[in-house]
């Protein structure tokens, strides 16, 4: 069943330490630092802007117009036969009407592009940073809340940026142009209508406070979805498997309902608001009516000046009910820049350093010299460290297999020579250098890593396996490195694919099998010629006698390379050079295989339970084969692969 539980707490931002909550800024500071990605659109933004000013301008002359056709031509044009002014007048609203329509076409044009342009150089930031940012940044946030801010929140600002923030300002301006003009040219009139923008200012304010809540809460809440839908997804088979697709059923149940809620509150409040603007200004038209007509019917109030003053209120209407929605849009919006800010602005700890270190070639005919010296390791949420003081020395060219019990840190300080967790104390070096000297791209030229839980990305096995190679190597030697990886991970099995190495692999290589994808990612590692290659038990999922071919293969052609390997197999053990011991926290002993079962009862320990483990699994796999192989013709791996 997907883990749901950590996720609700998600709905409050302050839950994560990662979260600063945008609580504690104003709107509009929040949304100001948007101005670095917004600056280089600004121009048509701003042309957008003066145009829709300009429409709405327009908007409000014509009851200029009509006020003076109303009390001029229209008036005395019957007696006066002042048909020329009548026909100007005419000529004059439509000209106003069809200049209003030409700048909100402009507006659209103008704004269109830099809008979606903004959008995508804001999502590849992201998408950037999420690279650069560590493992631990990765551990802690959910795939699902990454995925809603770079897609979903990046849509809705683009939405407010091309529509929202104009029509803010622009209903902004309308309304105190409008509001001024009704003051100025209808008196009282005008200060009755103006008293009806005290309790919207009040309503406006509070809708403000609430809905940002409402609006966070939903935002994350549809993070948190998609991490749902996210986890279903990927384990699909554990979930068919256990027969546990109903719990995940309702536990996506939950989660939509609560967002159903939440997207209820958001409507409604939003509805109290747009309700609210419709009213007031209706009550006060209707207040301002009856106090015209008897201003006109007094003579202190000329019938034209009533028709434009109805008239002007008509044109202020419109934007009072759409700054319920201008605002309910700037709010999300803001939720949305506070959203992806909080992304952006996590500082990665992982820095590279101001200039490169002085190091031997990355590649050639000896292997990485690495040394652990004195190395701490504590994760940042965990009481204690893993790894306390360690000491090991990989000599260059040796394999050393790290051993130890389950927990006992091995595939944390596996993680050190790449550089995928910094030491918090000690130092890591490989070649005589801190690795913290050097600059990743660095590292990654010679470190290189295969992992049990192998990640195949949705291109071709080339594309896969040369991952780790430089591009600018002649097309002939990258050809060469992949075949010679393919041939040591005996992963060969690739070439009878339909379009051989060419072959697109599924999602993650799902279309594989377990064994296949660990070699192909194996093979990955070796690829990229590195001097030292880190292997987390990377051989897991093969058979014996393919591991063992494997391994001999891995000697004969990685001769120059220094290899650390987590091994969980004695047969793995059994190859490497030398073995460390890995126990509380510390390297408690350093040797060959045999010498450590002679004289090490902690080894002894741990290789008696590996090998009852590895005897329980066997025996399930002969099981497993046993069954799979009843009844059934012999497939090739090839068919394997695409099955
Ligand atoms: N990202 C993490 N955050 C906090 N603690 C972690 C994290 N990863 C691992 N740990 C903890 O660190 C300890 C060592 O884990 P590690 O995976 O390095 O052990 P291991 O020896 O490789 O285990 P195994 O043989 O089962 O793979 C464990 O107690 C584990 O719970």
């Amino acid at each position: 069943m997907p883990p749901t539980d950590e996720r609700s707490n998600r709905s409050d931002p302050s839950s994560d330490p990662s979260s600063p909550p945008g609580a504690e800024r104003s709107t509009f500071a929040s949304v100001r630092r948007l101005y670095p990605y917004v600056r280089p659109a600004m121009p048509r933004l701003v042309g957008g802007l003066l145009a829709s000013l300009g429409a709405s301008l327009m908007a409000l002359a014509i009851p200029r117009v009509l006020q003076w056709v109303t009390d001029g031509p229209l008036t005395t044009g019957a007696e006066d036969h002042d048909w020329t002014g009548l026909a100007w007048s005419v000529v004059l609203v439509a000209l106003l009407g069809v200049g209003e329509a030409g700048l909100i076409l402009l507006r659209r044009t103008l704004v269109m592009f830099p809008g979606t342009r903004v959008e995508a150089v804001m999502r590849m930031a992201l998408f950037k940073h999420l690279q650069d940012l560590p493992i631990a940044f990765h551990d802690r946030w959910p795939g699902g809340q990454l995925l809603s801010r770079i897609m979903g929140d990046l849509g809705l600002l683009r939405r407010w940026l091309v529509f929202g923030i104009l029509q803010l300002v622009v209903s902004f301006v309308t309304i105190v142009v409008g509001v001024g003009l009704l003051v100025v040219t209808g008196g009282w009139l005008g200060i009755i209508f103006l008293c009806g923008a005290i309790p919207v200012t009040i309503l406006a304010f509070r809708f403000s406070r609430k809905y940002r809540k409402i609006s966070r809460l939903s935002q994350d809440q549809s993070g948190d979805l998609a991490t749902t839908v996210e986890e279903s997804v990927h384990g699909i088979r554990v979930l068919k498997a256990f027969g546990r697709g109903p719990d995940a059923l309702d536990s996506f149940t939950d989660q939509a309902s609560e967002l159903r809620e939440t997207e209820i509150r958001k409507a409604t409040t939003d509805a109290g608001l747009t309700t609210a603007l419709r009213v007031i200004p209706e009550v006060t038209q209707a207040v301002a009516l009856v106090a015209g007509v008897y201003l006109v019917a007094q003579g202190d109030m000329t019938l034209g000046a009533l028709v434009a003053f109805f008239a002007t209120t008509a044109v202020i209407n419109g934007p009072v009910v759409d700054l319920g929605m201008t605002l309910s849009m700037t709010l999300n919006a803001r939720t949305a820049v506070d959203r992806f800010f909080e992304v952006i602005e996590t500082v990665n700890p992982l820095t590279d350093p101001s200039r490169s270190a002085d190091l031997p070639p990355a590649t050639g005919e000896t292997g990485g010299h690495v040394a652990f010296r004195n190395v701490t390791f504590r994760y940042d949420d965990a009481e204690r460290p893993v790894l306390d003081q360690v000491d090991l020395e990989l000599p260059p060219g040796t394999t050393t297999a790290l051993v130890g019990l389950t927990g006992s840190g091995k595939s944390t300080l596996a993680m050190l020579p790449p550089r995928l967790f910094d030491v918090t104390a000690g130092v890591v070096e490989v070649d005589g250098v801190d690795v913290r000297d050097m600059t990743r791209a660095q590292v990654r030229e010679r470190v290189a890593v295969a992992f049990e839980d192998p990640t195949l990305f949705s291109a071709s096995v080339r594309d896969n396996v040369l991952l780790g190679v430089p591009d600018g190597l002649p097309e002939a030697e990258r050809e060469a490195l992949m075949t010679q990886a393919l041939e040591v991970a005996q992963a060969q099995f690739v070439l009878d694919l339909p379009d051989g190495v060419g072959t697109r692999i599924g999602e993650e290589g799902l279309s594989l099998s377990g064994g296949q994808r660990q070699r192909l990612a194996l093979a990955r590692a070796i690829a990229a010629r590195p001097r030292v290659l880190v292997l987390d038990d990377p051989l897991s999922a093969l058979d014996v006698t393919t591991e063992e071919a494997v391994t001999a293969r891995l000697r004969d052609v990685l001769g120059a390379t220094t290899s650390l390997i987590i091994a969980h197999r004695p047969s793995t053990v059994a190859l490497a050079d030398r073995v460390a011991v890995l126990q509380g926290g510390r390297i408690t002993a350093v040797g060959t295989h045999h010498d450590l079962l002679a004289t090490d009862p902690h080894y002894r320990y741990i290789i008696s339970s590996l090998e009852q483990d590895y005897e329980a699994h066997d025996g399930e796999n002969h099981a497993e084969q046993g069954e799979s192989q009843h009844g059934q013709s012999q497939q090739t791996e090839s068919q394997e692969a695409l099955s």
